[in-house]
């Protein structure tokens, strides 16, 4: 959560930045340095689905990525993440593993459950993971017969 929060606080922080660089003359210091995140996902992604539910409750929350630092910064602290959130009964929480690595530092961070990720197109498939088709499904393998081995479920 604190790494969503976090995203979400340095995209905000850069369209006050530049909003404040714009207006400035008239703005002033209407800025401070306080910025309030208010997260609408529940309540806008759910507007938009037709279908009535009687209750709506997160059974799945995705926490974080162990992913490389280099390529994603703000899920570096994915173990600090992990470790810190507040795990509720009748709840999973999955994080994202492209490799091996990704999947063993999870495991021992305490995830119970992990997604891989490929990609449709080389194009984005070496944009998002860095590696082709090919490369990432041999990468997936390795941590699904790792996750096997471990009865951690997978979503792909
Ligand atoms: C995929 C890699 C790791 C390949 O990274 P790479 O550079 O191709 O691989 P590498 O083996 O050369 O590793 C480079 C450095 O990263 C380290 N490393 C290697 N693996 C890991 C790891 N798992 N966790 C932490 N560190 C890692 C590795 O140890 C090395 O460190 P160095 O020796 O240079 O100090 C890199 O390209 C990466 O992290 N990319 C970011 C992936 C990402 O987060 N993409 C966005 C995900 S969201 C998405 O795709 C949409 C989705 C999934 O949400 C849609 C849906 O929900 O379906």
């Amino acid at each position: 959560m604190a790494a969503v929060a976090n995203v979400w606080k340095s995209v905000l922080l850069n369209l006050l930045r530049r909003f404040k660089r714009t207006y400035s003359s008239s703005a002033g210091d209407a800025f401070g340095s306080y910025v309030k995140i208010v997260e609408v996902g529940p309540r806008d992604g759910l507007q938009n689905i037709k279908v009535q539910f009687d209750s709506v409750c997160c059974i799945v929350v995705e926490v974080t990525s162990f992913v490389s630092p280099k390529a994603i910064s703000q899920m570096a602290d994915h173990k600090e993440v992990m470790t810190g959130i507040k795990c509720y009964p009748n709840v999973n929480y999955p994080v994202l593993t492209p490799n091996i690595k990704g999947f063993e530092a999870a495991v021992n961070a305490g995830a119970k459950e992990v997604a891989i990720f490929g990609a449709a197109s080389e194009a984005f498939s070496w944009k998002n993971i860095n590696c082709s088709i090919v490369d990432s499904l041999q990468r997936f393998e390795e941590v699904m017969k790792s996750a096997n081995k471990t009865n951690i479920p997978v979503r792909g």
